[in-house]
């Protein structure tokens, strides 16, 4: 499925580079910005009908450029408006220098403005080039608008979020509208940006899809595109060992919940068999739960390496409730020539020897998905969870060149990342997943897809998007049981 134009996610620096390709290939730059300004001055007389008047504030790029075009297409439709700049408009450049002049009445400096009741703010103070934290003039001013709680429609980002990562450089606002060009940023997707921004639209001002295809290679925005070409339907002659065969390792005989979520999701999820594999200890209360998973005694690694000759056993989920964290480095070793969940314990259990556990899924197709929450990442990568330079997006790709898996890192903003450099944002999550046994059922269903041969990235990114539709489905309120029952069937998808 070709990716659909809303899934594009393009960051800052490739934006600019699009800019200039834009340019390139003679489409004017001050016509972009003129349908940019344009735009936000529709989208605020749309949304704030009643606002007294319109503040627009100003910056020293481009973005400020927009503000300026947003103002005379408000003063020219009789609204009052009131125009604050942050720095000297005589040393704006380009484009924004000329929808200064455009515009050509004379700005306040931004100190001077108090804010008031009835106050519609346009924030163009800063976009997607800010590169450090705000000015304090600007931070002073963004905290005054936030303590008179006036609505603020922010231009391209809200000033003080870092397009590329997400994150607050110093101050923010906190939009009740943004409106972003062409496509997203991942700072629009990525916490706590995605908050900020409030209500997000996009508006096309023009640049060919072309020229922005020829940017966007590595990061979209997680669904059905990037995976539903594996997703078949079912062949009517299929058998259930044709569906994929799915094993969940089960933690001791106090801690067997976990892994029964995993197995029922992965069951749930299409796999066409379940076994729940579980040491002697464990057998009878996992007995006594179970009723189409299947259950298998695995005592050891003896009787593991017994088990691996069955080759139809053809993926398997370790870490839900495991517990015994040399065991689950052990397994997981055991496991490298065959697919694998690692989640929970069996993340932690590698937190001293982590290259152990990437030398072993080094080469060869990637056959190993990680479904690391933060603490679980800042185990096997301290590292790269301390780089501050480094945005969420980042941080997931380098994770998964180092360890030559798939990674999930798990949280509002999930992203699935690839060895080879593929990434997606996931945005389908709604926040009640936030409760106990919901990764484990994420690791089921990532579990089903590799029983069933799909790719890892692919089989990562469709698990993560089917979660978080099973969580929509079953609503607020819902439990890991719940959430497991509502998984879809994935040839919906596609
Ligand atoms: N094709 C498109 O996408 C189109 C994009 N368009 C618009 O362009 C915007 C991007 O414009 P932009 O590149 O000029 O960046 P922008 O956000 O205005 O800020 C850069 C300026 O701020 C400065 N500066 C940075 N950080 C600072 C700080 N902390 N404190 C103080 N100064 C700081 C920086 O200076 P410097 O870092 O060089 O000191 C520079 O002067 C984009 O968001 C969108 O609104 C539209 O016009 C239509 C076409
Ligand atoms: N605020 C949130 N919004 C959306 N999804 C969330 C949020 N918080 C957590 N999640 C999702 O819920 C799941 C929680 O997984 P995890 O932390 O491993 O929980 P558990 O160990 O209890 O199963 C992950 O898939 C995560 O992405
Ligand atoms: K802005």
């Amino acid at each position: 499925m070709p990716m659909d134009r809303d899934a594009f996610i393009i960051t800052p620096a490739e934006m600019s580079a699009i800019d200039r390709d834009a340019a390139l290939s003679g489409i004017d730059s001050f016509r972009l910005m003129t349908s940019a300004g344009m735009a936000v001055a529709a989208a605020a007389l749309r949304f704030y009908p009643e606002a007294l008047r319109f503040v627009i504030l100003c910056g020293p790029g481009n973005n400020g450029g927009d503000g300026y075009v947003a103002a005379a297409t408000l003063c020219r439709s009789g609204v009052p408006t009131g125009v604050y700049a942050l720095g000297d408009p005589a040393r704006l450049k380009g484009d924004a220098a000329r929808a200064h002049a455009e515009w050509g009445r004379t700005a306040e400096s931004l100190a001077q403005y108090r804010p008031k009741p009835g106050d519609v703010v346009i924030d163009a103070l800063f976009g997607a080039g800010l590169s450090r934290p705000v000015p304090d003039e600007a931070a002073v001013v963004i905290r005054a608008i936030k303590h008179e709680d006036l609505p603020v429609i922010a231009v391209d980002l809200p000033s003080g979020v870092d397009g590329r990562s997400g994150q607050v450089l110093g101050e923010s606002f906190h939009a009740s509208h943004t409106v972003t060009f062409m496509a997203r940023k991942p700072g629009h997707l990525l916490m706590p940006g995605r908050t900020l921004c409030g209500r997000l639209e996009i508006f096309d001002i023009g640049i060919p899809e072309r020229i922005l295809r020829i940017r966007t290679a590595g990061l979209c925005e997680n669904g059905p595109h990037l995976w539903a070409g594996h997703a078949r339907a079912l062949d009517p002659s299929a058998h259930k060992f044709k569906r994929g065969h799915l094993a969940v390792f089960s933690g001791g005989p106090l801690a067997t919940g976990a892994a029964r979520l995993s197995a029922m999701a992965g069951l749930k999820a299409g796999a066409g068999l379940v076994t729940l594999a579980s040491a002697s200890a464990a057998l009878n209360v996992n007995a006594a739960h179970l009723t189409a998973v299947m259950l298998k005694e695995v005592e050891d690694a003896g009787a593991l390496a017994l088990w691996l000759a069955d080759k139809r056993v053809s993926a398997f989920v370790l870490g839900p409730g495991f517990g015994d964290m040399e065991t689950a480095r052990r397994y997981a070793l055991m496991l490298s020539d065959r697919a694998l969940v690692l989640d929970a314990d069996g993340i932690t259990a590698f937190k001293g020897d982590p290259a152990s556990l990437f030398d072993a899924y080094a080469g060869g197709e990637t056959r190993l998905v990680m479904t690391p929450h933060d603490g679980e990442f800042a185990r096997l990568f301290p590292d790269i969870e301390a780089d501050p330079s480094l945005s969420k997006v980042d941080r997931a790709i380098a994770a998964a060149r180092r360890s030559h898996a798939v990674i999930v890192y798990k949280g509002a903003d999930t992203v699935i990342a690839s060895p080879d450099g593929r990434a997606a944002i996931n945005t389908n999550a709604p926040p009640w997943l936030a409760t106990a046994g919901s990764g484990d059922t994420l690791a089921g269903i990532i579990g089903a897809h590799l029983a069933q041969g799909m790719p890892a990235f692919e089989a990562a990114a469709a698990g993560v998007w089917r979660h978080g539709r099973a969580g929509a489905k079953a609503g607020e309120g819902l439990t890991a049981e719940d959430l497991a029952a509502a998984i879809e069937p994935l040839p919906a998808f596609s």
